[in-house]
């Protein structure tokens, strides 16, 4: 185990696709490294490759070279139950489409995560819906089904599903993306707030308001990944 700070450090890390016009080489040598508490946003133009570099830390997909160390660990020599158990205890995720199940109503939906944690018992699941559905203000929406709350309300339960396993870190692709500025800035102060208590909050975003929620700021152009000057995030892409 690493003494250092970071809870991610990537290491000459690349990743490419083939496609019909060829190779695309979509991360050049990215080194890149998440302090432990910080909350970092990521910004690029579309097809940059904000959400491959995004899924390669959060053990969703795996780079072509390079190192990957997360919580001080090389992911490059572990199976796949190792990784699964690795990104369980450690990584919440938050989609900007929500990604909430249809047909099943909000404490289904929080019971999901439970299911696949074994160190959280059967009879401790109630205690823990509830105790992320108040810290994000929807306890009277227990059992509500997606498409019966608002867009703001689902990202706000999406962002409790990520939490109920106690994540470290949590990555969002977008979360809001789909939201109107009260419901983003709603979810801004939400996930601010998560980071407050020291969780490591990682947010690939369009939108410099979302931006100017985090101390960092980075933007990947042309495969490579560059740090953003806290002026600068208002005009970053
Ligand atoms: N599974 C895949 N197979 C082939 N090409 C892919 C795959 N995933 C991503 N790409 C390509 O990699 C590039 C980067 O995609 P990525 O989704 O990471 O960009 P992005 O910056 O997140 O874009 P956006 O802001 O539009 O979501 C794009 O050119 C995309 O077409």
């Amino acid at each position: 185990m690493s003494m250092s700070n970071c809870v991610i450090e990537l290491k000459g890390l690349n990743r490419s696709f083939i496609n019909g016009a060829g190779e695309n080489h979509v991360l050049k040598q990215i080194d890149f490294s998440v302090n432990s508490g910080d909350m970092v946003a990521i910004l690029g133009q579309s097809g940059s490759g904000k959400s491959t570099l995004l899924s390669i830390m959060g053990l969703l997909d795996k780079a072509d070279s390079g190192q990957y160390l997360l919580c001080g660990q090389d992911v490059s020599t572990l199976s796949t139950y190792q990784l699964s158990q690795l990104r369980n205890g450690h990584i919440g995720w938050v989609f900007q489409n929500f990604n909430l199940i249809a047909d099943m109503t909000v404490t289904e939906n929080l019971t999901v995560p439970l299911r696949f944690n074994q160190s959280v018992n059967r009879v401790d699941y109630e205690a823990k819906i509830d105790e992320v559905l108040s810290k994000i203000g929807l306890d009277d929406k227990k059992s509500f089904f997606p498409a019966e709350l608002s867009g703001g309300q689902q990202q706000r339960v999406a962002i409790a599903r990520a939490l109920i396993c106690q994540p470290d870190i949590i990555l969002c692709d977008e979360p809001t993306g789909n939201l109107d500025s009260a419901n983003s800035d709603n979810v801004m102060e939400l996930l601010s707030g998560l980071n407050q208590e020291g969780r490591t909050v990682l947010i690939i975003t369009h939108d410099p308001a979302v931006a100017a929620y985090c101390h960092k700021a980075y933007k990947i152009c042309d495969g490579e990944i560059q740090a953003i000057l806290q002026q600068g995030f208002k005009h970053a892409v």
